[in-house]
């Protein structure tokens, strides 16, 4: 980029609203908002190379160290100012152009500060000092060491511990997309490739990254949209809520991204990463480590080997079934208390945490690995001191993913490597521990790698039990390690006794009782003799500073005492700074064991926890089998019945899942229709029902037991809700609209292998019209795709599908009426609700007696004049065997006929 003469010459300041930036932080007129604004040779020799770095990180807020500061200039500077309400003052930046906007904040600060301007989705350049000052000839050589953006944090304050901090990138080329991601803190890798935006923005929604990349070729490559931004070079249909930086084409074309791929992990095809036949897969993988390349610089710690995965191996979950069954967090505040992982989370790790939280995110569609863990769980179950002594030592595993990213990045400190060492060393009594365990994910545990176990007693023997935060400031190496280390130790005690005993020796030497020996950082050691008695200083004190009352000298000796401890000093925190930095460095280079180990440590945590709760909460492991049965006996809503006093939720049982064998303990009796139509009044539990049976069935596909008695469920494709009404505001849709669009997404997508759990259809239009649609909604689901679908809603007058089609049942929640009060059962038994309780609903809450008994008279006449309610009187309809679903199938145009 060329420099650009001043665009406005003339703009002398900007007063403090024209940059939003409160009157009380600004102190100097603003003068130069764009360092493009200003002639590049009018700026000092500092400025001028700030403004080239600048060049090379456009997008980037750039953090240019400066002394003890790291400081912001121009637009960067009004920024941070703006964003994290700093003072804004000014620079001097060359005669010809005066002050410039400036705001700084200190070193040591600069996590702190970086934290909170990536979590509002900015990217920062940090440019340090990469050579001494006090060395430097001229100006101080000053480098970019790393850029942080939201996707590629390392630092332990700036990440969450139960979550996974993702980076993707995508490629999208003739209506496909490829899409990887990676978590850079734990090493995780993977890539897929798919078909439709939509997928792909449910893929997206699921991962929740933060930060996408987009190659584009238009011109402010490098650009970075903040959450909620919108560009007309991002592909159409993405949702708007991630940050997206657009990258540069040339890393994502297939050439290089392989290149890319092959050389980072020094293999000759791809083939071993299962993604060698994708090619969006591998451009978009190729991508992303080129961006990771370009912005840890030297400090990339490995990843772990690429995995290539299909959103079709999983349960698919899209974003509308994932808020509705508040999975990660509920629907009405948004907040983690109360979603079902909330209720699950009984982890020890962050590892397992987050692998909880993953796996809950992408059940299993394959009935092997979904028994492999509940094999585990159960063995865990079934033994209680396993469990408890696994328990144990989890507690004592510090967050080994993270540790190893930043062991590999060379971020890590010495406590994290004594947290590392304390990890390792408890992996040999986990072995021990699972010795004679039997079920897979206890047996990975069985093996420890001897390098690990090496690693650990050499972090051991190495370094210090509390080692300081900073690590060239000495104290973090034992004794015995080092003998020239030890030898410069000795040396410093002993001169440092020397100087501690200098005030005795020197008292008794020239009988001055007070005489002290002291230090400052001015002068260093120094012995010190009260002015009334300075004229009996011996002729070999030198005379240093005179104060007040006393005197201040030095002697030869002393001098030459203190010089040696400083030089030994300064020399001890090389040796020791270099010694951890081989330490560090042998971490590093196991950082992909030290993963894999990780991983397994983390399932388990996972699994623990999960037979912990199934034993607290009283869980049933589910028979997980081939073909459409969904039958739950006496099954509990998770995250409700943890909220409730003991013993208060009312179990309720399901079947579903036409045509296939009852299941006995069910009871044989049991009904299995294809589509249930629940009825009952406001508050009585239907939604609760409904989200209770996709929970279930979610959990038992994610491995877990079940809040139920017993429970025998085929494995589901896809599991779709459509509850409640909430007007999507961002978008600008209607209530309607919106209910719409996702009634017609699930009639596009389910299958006969789906669960459909559908919460008041229609409600949110006029009733005739709302009733229309529900009904051909229903009998759709029913005759024609025969999807297991949970129905709840207030038009009774859906109950008639049952007698028109053979895989409909009715099913209603129960009340007990009494004369002034309705008794919630939370009961849910076969049969239709004949009424609403509506217009009780509304007496109960206190409307005029006038009104009640005028919404009686209406809703007579409505009743006696509809014509669909006519039409159902009439029973006009066909017999109910003549149309099975499968007879509606062969003939999609037929409907049945409600009208007579
Ligand atoms: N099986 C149950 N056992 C105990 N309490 C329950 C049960 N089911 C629901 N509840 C309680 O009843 C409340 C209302 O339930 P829910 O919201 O499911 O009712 P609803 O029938 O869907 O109401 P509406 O038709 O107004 O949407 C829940 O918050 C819960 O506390």
């Amino acid at each position: 980029m060329t420099a650009s003469k001043a665009t406005a010459p003339d703009r002398q300041s900007s007063d403090a609203q024209d940059i939003g930036i409160p009157e009380r932080l600004l102190k100097h007129t603003v003068r130069y908002t764009n360092y493009n604004e200003v002639h590049r040779d009018d700026l000092t020799p500092m400025m001028r190379h700030y403004a080239e770095v600048k060049d090379a990180y456009p997008y980037a807020l750039l953090m240019y160290r400066v002394g003890d500061f790291f400081e912001t200039f121009f637009q960067d500077a009004i920024a941070i100012a703006r964003e994290l309400e700093l003072v804004l003052t000014s620079k001097d930046a060359g005669k010809a152009i005066g002050k410039v906007p400036l705001a700084g904040i200190p070193h040591h600060a600069l996590d702190r500060y970086c934290a909170l301007l990536v979590e509002k989705g900015f990217a920062i350049a940090i440019c340090d000092q990469v050579e001494d000052p006090a060395q430097a000839q001229g100006l101080v050589k000053r480098e970019v060491t790393r850029v942080i953006t939201p996707g590629t944090i390392l630092e332990e304050g700036m990440l969450t511990a139960k979550r996974n901090n993702f980076l993707a990138a995508l490629v999208i080329a003739d209506k496909h997309w490829g899409l990887a991601h990676a978590d850079v803190s734990t090493g995780e890798f993977f890539t897929t490739q798919g078909s439709t935006i939509d997928q792909l923005s449910q893929e997206l929604m699921r991962l929740q990254p933060a930060e996408v990349l987009v190659p584009t070729n238009a011109p402010d490559l490098g650009a970075l949209l903040r959450p909620g931004e919108t560009s007309d070079k991002l592909p159409k249909g993405l949702p708007a809520k991630f940050c997206y930086t657009f990258r540069s084409q040339t890393a994502f074309t297939q050439t290089e991204a392989k290149q890319r791929l092959l050389q980072s992990y020094r293999v000759r095809s791809l083939e071993g990463f299962g993604c060698e036949h994708l090619p969006l897969a591998i451009r978009a993988a190729g991508g992303l480590l080129h961006y990771l390349e370009d912005t840890q610089k030297e400090s990339l710690a490995p990843l772990l080997p690429l995995s290539t995965y299909t959103t079709t191996e999983f349960l698919v979950i899209d974003n509308q079934t994932r808020r509705n069954l508040e999975i990660t967090q509920t629907v009405r505040d948004g907040v983690f208390h109360g979603s079902l992982l909330w209720a699950l989370d009984k982890t020890t790790t962050a590892m397992g945490s987050r692998a909880l939280r993953r796996w809950l995110l992408q059940p299993l569609l394959s009935i092997e690995k979904i028994q492999e863990r509940q094999t585990t769980i159960s063995e865990l179950v079934d033994n209680g001191t396993l469990r408890q002594q696994l328990q144990l030592i989890l507690k004592q595993i510090y967050d080994l993913e993270r540790l190893a990213g930043r062991a590999g990045s060379g971020t890590a400190n010495g406590r994290d490597l004594v947290a590392m060492a304390e990890s390792f060393e408890k992996l040999p009594d986990l072995a021990a521990l699972m010795a004679h365990a039997q079920s897979l994910y206890l047996v990975k545990l069985q093996t420890v790698p001897p390098e690990l176990e090496q690693m650990g007693r050499k972090l051991r023997s190495h370094l210090v039990d509390s080692p300081p935060l900073y690590l060239t400031d000495g104290g973090l190496i034992r004794e015995g390690v080092n003998a020239h280390l030890d030898g410069l130790r000795d040396q410093v005690s002993s001169d440092q006794r020397w100087i501690a005993s200098l005030e005795v020796t020197e008292r008794e030497r020239t009988g001055i009782s007070n005489l002290k020996v002291g230090f400052n950082k001015a002068f260093g050691y120094y012995i010190s003799i009260s002015r009334a008695k300075s004229s009996q200083a011996p002729d070999d004190y030198i005379r240093k500073q005179t104060l007040t009352n006393e005197e201040r000298y030095i002697t030869p000796e002393l001098k030459e005492r203190e010089a040696r401890i400083l030089n030994a000093k300064d020399e001890i925190n090389q040796i020791e700074y270099e010694i951890f930095l081989g330490l560090r460095e042998d971490v590093g280079q196991h950082a992909e064991l030290i993963r894999r180990v990780a991983v397994n440590v983390a399932a388990a945590d996972v699994l623990c926890g999960l037979a912990e709760i199934a034993i607290y909460q009283d869980y049933c492991r589910p028979e997980i089998v081939k073909g459409r049965t969904l039958t739950i006996d006496a099954g509990r809503h998770p995250v409700v019945e943890q909220s409730l006093p003991a013993g208060f939720f009312v179990p309720n049982s399901t079947g579903l899942g036409y045509g296939e064998t009852s299941i006995e303990s069910v009871g044989s009796a049991y009904p299995t229709p294809d589509l249930i139509i629940l009825t009952g009044p406001n508050a009585s539990g239907k939604s609760c029902y409904l989200r209770q049976v996709g929970l279930i069935q979610l959990m038992a596909q994610m491995g877990s037991f079940v809040p139920a008695k017993g429970a025998v469920l085929g494995v589901c494709d896809r599991i779709f809700t459509r509850v409640g009404a909430v007007d999507d505001l961002a978008t600008g849709q209607s209530t309607f609209m919106v209910e719409m669009n996702e009634t017609a997404n699930i009639l596009n997508h389910a299958t006969p292998q789906s669960l459909v759990l559908l919460d008041e259809i229609g409600r949110g239009t006029a009733t005739f019209d709302g009733l229309s649609i529900a009904w051909a909604v229903a009998e759709h689901l029913a005759s024609q795709i025969c999807a297991r679908t949970i129905f709840a809603t207030h038009y009774h007058e859906l109950n008639e599908l049952a007698s028109l089609l053979a895989n409909v049942a009715n099913f209603q929640v129960t009340v007990k009426e009494m004369p002034d009060q309705i008794i919630f059962l939370h009961q849910v038994q076969p049969g239709g609700a004949d009424r609403s309780y509506g217009i009780e609903a509304g007496r109960l809450a206190g409307l005029p007696p006038s009104v009640i008994k005028r919404a009686q008279q209406v809703m007579g006449q409505i009743e006696k004049h509809s014509k669909i309610a006519v039409g159902l009187r009439k029973g006009s309809h066909p017999k109910k065997s003549s149309k099975t679903p499968k007879a509606a199938e062969k003939d999609p145009d037929s409907q049945l006929n409600i009208f007579g």
